[in-house]
């Protein structure tokens, strides 16, 4: 199991530099947005959207996007769930240390299961993480499909999708929903722009 502690005889070692020295110096708090949802919905789009506003607020922020964090640390992860499980387990850690460091991060990644995305939160003090949900319905998903695998992921081509094949279990209370229903278009900076505001309402935007 992924959980098993097989490191032992370890002693923690403070800093004289904290978090809260680290939150002056940036005048903002750190904490992790959490967006999930199906592939396609627009968690990218809306971490990049985010990411770009905040900084034009003076703020610091990091994008752990899982496609991209699978490039490189996570590269030796697959799809099975046990897999993605320990993706989550790890970007979840990864954006720990980024809140520690009085960093805004934002985490993207489809996250399909509750209890990987609980255990996220349970790393953090409360409050500090912060569930948004891309409520889209997967024929949107479905029919946007920038990359082709949906397409894939129906003719077989690629096993267990999300969606398709594969569980999404959507969050039962989170912090944010972002809806994405039928006519009704929401754009991202009308998204980043509802996340920006739930941020300055909590007062992570301030020492
Ligand atoms: N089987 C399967 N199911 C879902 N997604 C798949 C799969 N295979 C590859 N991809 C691509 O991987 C991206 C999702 O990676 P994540 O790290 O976010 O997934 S997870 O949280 O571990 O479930 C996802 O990117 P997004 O479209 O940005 O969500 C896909 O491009
Ligand atoms: N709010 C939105 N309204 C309409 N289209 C969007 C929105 N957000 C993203 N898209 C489009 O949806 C597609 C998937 O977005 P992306 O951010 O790559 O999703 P994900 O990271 O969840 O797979 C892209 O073609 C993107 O341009």
């Amino acid at each position: 199991m992924l959980t098993v502690r097989k490191s032992t005889n370890i002693a923690w070692h403070k800093s004289s530099v904290e978090k809260f020295d680290r939150q002056e110096l940036l005048q903002q708090k750190g904490c992790v947005i959490w967006i999930t949802g199906l592939s396609g919905s627009g968690k990218s789009t809306l971490a990049c959207t985010l990411s770009r506003g905040l900084h034009l607020r003076g703020k610091l922020t990091y994008i752990l996007d899982g496609d991209n964090v699978r490039h490189g640390l996570n590269s030796d992860l697959s799809f099975k769930v046990e897999d993605r499980a320990e993706n989550i387990r790890r970007i979840g850690e990864v954006a720990k240390l980024f809140a520690d460091a009085g960093i805004i991060c934002i985490a993207s990644l489809i996250s399909p299961y509750r209890k990987d995305r609980d255990a996220c939160r349970a790393l953090l003090p409360e409050g500090d993480f912060i569930e948004v949900f891309l409520d889209v319905p997967l024929q949107v998903c479905e029919a946007r499909d920038p990359k082709g695998l949906y397409k894939l992921a129906r003719c077989g081509k690629i096993k267990g999708f999300t969606g398709i094949d594969d569980p999404y279990e959507p969050p039962l209370n989170c912090e944010i929903v972002l809806q994405q229903k039928g006519g009704d278009c929401v754009s991202p900076s009308d998204m980043a722009e509802t996340v920006i505001s739930y941020l300055e309402e909590k007062g992570y935007l301030q020492a």
